[in-house]
C-alpha cells in the first residue's frame, strides 16, 4: 500500500474528496492532533499539530457542531475567543453571526436552532479566533442549498483576506471545485491519492463561475478520479 503523503500550501484552500469511509475525517482529526497516526507523522510548519494549536491557532468545524448547549450562539463564540485569548473588535462577533446568516439568533441556545443553523454557528465560532489553520469537515452538510451557495461566496473571501490555510472535507464535488485552490481525490479505504488537481479558476468566484466550461472540466476530472479509485483493487485493512 502506498502511503498518503501530502503537503498543504500555506494560505491556500485544499479539498479532500473521496468515498464514504475512506478516512477523510480521520485524516482531518490527525491534522488537528485529535488522533495519532499508527505510522508516519503530521507536521505543521515542521512542528506537531499541538504547537500550531498554541501558536498560529487551529480551528475546526466538524460534522457534529459540538456547541455548548447551555450557551447562546454568541456565548459559544465568545468562549472560543476567550480560550484563544483574542479580544474581538467592536461588532466583530455580530458581523460573524450575520455572515453565517444567523442574524437575530445570537442569543439563541443550540437546542433552539435547526441542524443547519448549528453548523453555521460552529463555522462562525471557528472563524472567530482567526486561525492560521482552519479544518472543515462537511461543514455545510445540513445547510440548505441557497445558504450553502451564499457561504461558498463569503467564506473564501475571509480565508483569502486573512491568508488562512484551509483544509476542507466535502462530499460535494462542485463545492470542492468552487471553494478550493486544489482538490485531492482519494480512493476507497485504505485511501490512496488518486488525483491531485490544481483549481486555477480566477478568484473571487461568483456562483456563475461554477457553471463555466473550465469549472465543468475540473468537476469531470474529480468524478473521473473518484471512478478510477472505485475501480482500484483495495486490500482489506485486516490483510495489511
Ligand atoms: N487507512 C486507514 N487505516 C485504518 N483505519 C482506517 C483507515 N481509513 C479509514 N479508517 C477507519 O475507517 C472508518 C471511517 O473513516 P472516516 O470516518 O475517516 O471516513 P470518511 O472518509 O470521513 O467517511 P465519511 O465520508 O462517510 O464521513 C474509521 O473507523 C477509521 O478509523
Amino acid at each position: 500500500m502506498r502511503p498518503v503523503d501530502l503537503t498543504f500550501s500555506a494560505g491556500r484552500t485544499t479539498a479532500l474528496v473521496g468515498p464514504s469511509g475512506c478516512g477523510k475525517s480521520t485524516l482531518l482529526r490527525m491534522i488537528a492532533g485529535l488522533e495519532t497516526p499508527s505510522a508516519g507523522a503530521i507536521e505543521i510548519g515542521g512542528e506537531p499539530p499541538s504547537q500550531t494549536l498554541r501558536k498560529a491557532g487551529l480551528s475546526v468545524a466538524f460534522q457534529d457542531p459540538s456547541l455548548l448547549p447551555w450557551r447562546s450562539v454568541r456565548g459559544n463564540i465568545e468562549l472560543a475567543l476567550g480560550l484563544a485569548r483574542r479580544r474581538p473588535g467592536p461588532d466583530e462577533v455580530d458581523q460573524l453571526i450575520t455572515l453565517v446568516g444567523l442574524d437575530g439568533f445570537g442569543d439563541a441556545r443550540p437546542a433552539e436552532l435547526s441542524g443547519g443553523m448549528r453548523q453555521r454557528a460552529a463555522i462562525a465560532r471557528a472563524l472567530a479566533t482567526r486561525p492560521g489553520l482552519l479544518l472543515l469537515d462537511e461543514p455545510f452538510g445540513a445547510v440548505d442549498e441557497l445558504t450553502r451557495t451564499q457561504l461558498a461566496q463569503d467564506l473564501p473571501r475571509i480565508w483569502e483576506a486573512r491568508g488562512t490555510t484551509t483544509i476542507l472535507v466535502t462530499h460535494s464535488v462542485s463545492e470542492a471545485v468552487h471553494l478550493s485552490d486544489r482538490v485531492i481525490v482519494l480512493s476507497p479505504r485504505p485511501a490512496e491519492i488518486v488525483d491531485d488537481i490544481a483549481i486555477d479558476l480566477p478568484r473571487p468566484r461568483p456562483e456563475t463561475a461554477t457553471r463555466s466550461d473550465e469549472a465543468a472540466a475540473l468537476v469531470d476530472r474529480v468524478f473521473a478520479g473518484l471512478a478510477k479509485g472505485m475501480a482500484m483493487d483495495r486490500p482489506t485493512l485486516a490483510a495489511q
